[in-house]
């Protein structure tokens, strides 16, 4: 794919949201510049920059080997970690104060993260943990906890998240 079109990727899908586009291009940019061996080693103080600015300033946790999907959309996004294991699919909206991660078990040992579908709207303040699936075009209600798989075409919510319909 072209350049501009892999760092312009979610332009289209934040309109009217300076900050979500902002965030997700400085992101497009770290991700392409460290699948090369030489990008990294040339623009290697970028990553630094934005591991700075990003993650340490602006406390958006999206680590640059995220398998992130296309046309992902940001809203106001701080207090936002990602776990760099998760795969979130294309066309999903991510908001603020939002975990998604792994769990540690007893041995010590951490599990998988989770594996989010395509056009999945996390509300803000949701933390989704540990080795599940949430299908496509899933709705998750402000505030919820979700540790277990759901199918797609469904709207859950609640601390633990269960489908409300
Ligand atoms: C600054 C900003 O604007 S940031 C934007 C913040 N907004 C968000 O994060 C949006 C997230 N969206 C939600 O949480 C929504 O409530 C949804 C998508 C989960 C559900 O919306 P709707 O389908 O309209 O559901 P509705 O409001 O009719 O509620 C259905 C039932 O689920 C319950 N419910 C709705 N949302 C939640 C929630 N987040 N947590 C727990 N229960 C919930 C309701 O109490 C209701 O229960 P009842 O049937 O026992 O009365
Ligand atoms: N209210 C918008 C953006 O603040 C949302 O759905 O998240």
């Amino acid at each position: 794919m072209h350049f501009f079109s892999i760092i312009f990727q979610d332009w289209q899908a934040n309109k009217n949201n300076s900050k979500g586009r902002f965030v997700l291009l400085l992101f497009r940019l770290a991700t392409y510049i460290r699948k090369s061996r030489i990008l990294f080693i040339i623009f290697f103080p970028y990553l630094i920059f934005y591991r700075f600015f990003v993650e340490w300033i602006l406390c958006i946790e999206i680590p640059w080997n995220l398998k992130l999907g296309k046309f992902t959309t940001l809203y106001h996004g701080h207090s936002l970690v990602i776990n760099d294991g998760a795969i979130i699919g294309n066309n999903c909206i991510i908001r603020h104060n939002t975990t998604i991660g792994n769990k540690q078990y007893q041995d010590g040992s951490f599990s998988a993260s989770p594996k989010i579908g395509n056009f999945v709207d996390i509300g803000s303040n949701v933390c989704i943990i540990g080795p599940i699936s949430i299908g496509d075009n899933v709705k998750i209600g402000a505030g919820s906890v979700v540790v277990k798989d759901f199918p797609s075409n469904s709207v859950i919510a609640g601390n633990p998240a269960k489908i409300i319909s």
